[in-house]
Parts: C-alpha cells; structure tokens; sequence
C-alpha cells in the first residue's frame, strides 16, 4: 500500500484511520481513490479543509502511512544501543549505551544542550546523519533501511510537546478506533480503560463523548500516555517533558513502566529525573554522563515529592482566590 498511498479507496481509508473519516466526511463516491477524490476538490473546498491541494495531499500521505504502522504487528525489541557521535563543538563522544525493555532513562541538561537531539536521533534511528552524528542499533544491528523510513513509528511512538489534535472526533470514537487498528478483540471495552486511566492521570476529568479539540494541554497528554501505555505496539517511547499541568507525572511513569517498554524522557523536573532508573546528563550536544540513579537519591523522593505537593496545594489555592498572609507548613 505505501508505494502508492493515494491509490487507497475512500471507504478503505475511512475504516482505516478515523481521520480520514474526520477529512472526507459522508461521500457519495466511496469508491474514489483519495488521489481521485483529491482532484475533485475545488478551492471552496480547500478553504473549508484549511489545507492548500499540495499540503492535503502529504497530510493524506503521512495518514496512509499512520495506518499502516498502526495495523502492523507488535514489534519486539531487545536492545536499543545509542552510539556517541559529537559534540556540538565537534569533539568526540564517548558513549555506547544499552538500554533494554523496562528501562525508564530521563535525559536532563540545561536548555539548549541538545536533550531533544537525543530523541530525536533515536526517533529517527539515526545512522550517524544527523547533527550529533550518533548511531542508533536496534538488537545488535543496524536497522534495515524499510524499518527506519517507512515504519519508524511501528518501533517508536514519540509524545512531543505540542499535541494538538487537528480531528474533531469524540475521544471515544479516537481511541475505539485506534483499539480496532491493533486487532484488540473487544475495542470498545479497550477504549473505556485507556479513557478511565487517562482521566486518573489528568487533573480535570473528561469522557468519551468529549470532543478531541476540547481537551486541554494535560488532557491530550494524559490521553496519549494511556493510550501509548495500553494500546500501542511501539516498544520504544519517547517523551519530551510531561509539563506540570494537571498531569500526575509519577502515576504516568508507572503506567509505561508496567508496559514493558523502553521509556526516555527529558525533562527539567528533580522527581522525574531521579525516579527514572538512569539519567543521562547532556552538556554543549553530547552526553557528558549516564549516571545510576543510587539508593539514597531514591530515598530523597519522598521528601521531593512532599515539597511538590506543596507548591501543587499553593498552586490550587492562588487559582482560587486565596492570599498568602503566611507560609503553611503542609507538615514539612
Ligand atoms: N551534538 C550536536 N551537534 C550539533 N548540534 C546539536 C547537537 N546537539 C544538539 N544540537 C542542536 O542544538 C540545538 C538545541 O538542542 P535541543 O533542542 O535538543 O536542546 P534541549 O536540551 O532539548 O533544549 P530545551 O531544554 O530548551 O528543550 C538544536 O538546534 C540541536 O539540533
């Protein structure tokens, strides 16, 4: 299907992926291909779609290629070994990292040192082709070239920053959906768990009939970590940063962690850094450390997590209304 994605029909890539459902919408035609269906779109179309012919056309594109990652089967993976490349003043690093499934790394480093370009090479499986040069291998090996271009996203799900949902879709019918693509025998039941967990991450509840775009930040955040965690075949996860909003960060860890999967996330928060197993320091675009997060660092994240309560309750109370005639003590 991937050499000619447009070739798909309309009705098969309604059924596939619930934006295309979204996108085309009820048709009359349903057995147009969506390159067909593309050429019968005229401007007021266009307007309507918020998309010019040539950016519809790729946004059709990456969809097939959506789906067809989603419907593949679960991938094992036994190793993700990152070799070093250079720093950003062109030195050498020295590294060869092995992580394996279960392990949850956090990668940490001031702003700007390069926390993203480490995902960002292992969400492209880079082969010493990017900026930093590193080398990424997949149980041992390089991976095949089809692995890294076509179906990258099959071996790596990646939660950015920015999750804007483009569809307007209920979360229910989005994750239904996504359910259905994986073969899950009973999708609907599928899609109340990961709704059901994703509103314990979240601070504000929502439900299956909420539309997609009227989540907010931490909702979509909380949506897509449940439904990573729950439904995805994707052994590698990466995020970047579970911001503080209304998302129990701890609880969203454990989630990925119980998953079995290869977890790295950067971040700029002391509990999340110490609560992963390892952390990888960054400095000027290279990993400077990989240090083992010890006993005693462990022992620290109560009293971390103590402290976060507090500004959490201080947070709740401003938000409210409250003023600050004198510092409560929250038992610390
Ligand atoms: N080894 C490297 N060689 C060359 N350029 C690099 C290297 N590492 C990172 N960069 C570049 O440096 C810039 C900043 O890196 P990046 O966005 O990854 O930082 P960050 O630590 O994630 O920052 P923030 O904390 O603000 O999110 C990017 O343009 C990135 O491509």
């Amino acid at each position: 299907m991937s050499a000619h994605p447009l070739s798909l029909r309309l009705d098969e890539a309604q059924r596939l992926n619930p934006a295309f459902a979204a996108l085309i919408g009820p048709t009359p035609k349903p057995d147009l291909s969506l390159a067909e269906w593309l050429a019968t779109l005229g401007s007021d179309d266009l307007d309507r779609l918020k998309f010019s012919r040539v950016e519809l056309e790729a946004h059709l594109r990456a969809l097939v290629m959506q789906a067809d990652s989603l419907r593949a089967p679960v991938v094992g993976v036994h190793s993700l070994r990152i070799l070093g490349g250079r720093d950003k003043n062109g030195r050498a690093e020295q590294l060869d990292l092995e992580l394996r499934p279960g392990a949850i790394v956090s990668v940490v480093g001031p702003t700007g040192s390069g926390k993203s370009r480490l995902l960002g090479d292992i969400e492209c499986l880079a082969q010493g082709d990017t900026p930093s040069g590193r080398r990424i291998l997949i149980d041992g090996e390089i991976p095949e070239p089809a692995r890294r271009w076509a179906a990258s996203g099959k071996l790596v799900a990646q939660l950015s920053q920015n999750m804007n949902f483009v569809v307007d879709l209920t979360v229910g019918d989005f994750v239904e959906m996504h359910a259905e693509c994986r073969a899950i025998d009973d999708p609907e039941q599928a899609a109340a768990q990961v709704i059901a967990c994703a509103n314990e991450l979240a601070g504000e509840k929502f439900s299956a009939t909420t539309s997609l775009t009227q989540l907010s930040g931490g909702q979509s955040r909380a949506l897509m970590i449940a439904d990573v965690a729950l439904l995805s075949s994707s052994p590698i996860v990466l995020i970047d940063e579970i911001e503080n909003a209304g998302i129990n960060r701890r609880q969203a860890l454990d989630l990925l962690v119980a998953s079995d999967k290869i977890v790295l996330i950067s971040t700029h928060d002391p509990i999340l850094a110490l609560y992963a197993h390892r952390r990888i320091v960054i400095a000027a675009g290279a990993v400077s450390e990989v240090i083992e997060t010890t006993e005693a660092e462990r022992a620290h994240l109560a009293t971390l997590e103590r402290y976060d309560r507090l500004m959490s309750e201080l947070r709740e109370q401003l938000r409210h209304g409250a003023r600050l005639d004198a510092l409560p003590s929250f038992g610390i």
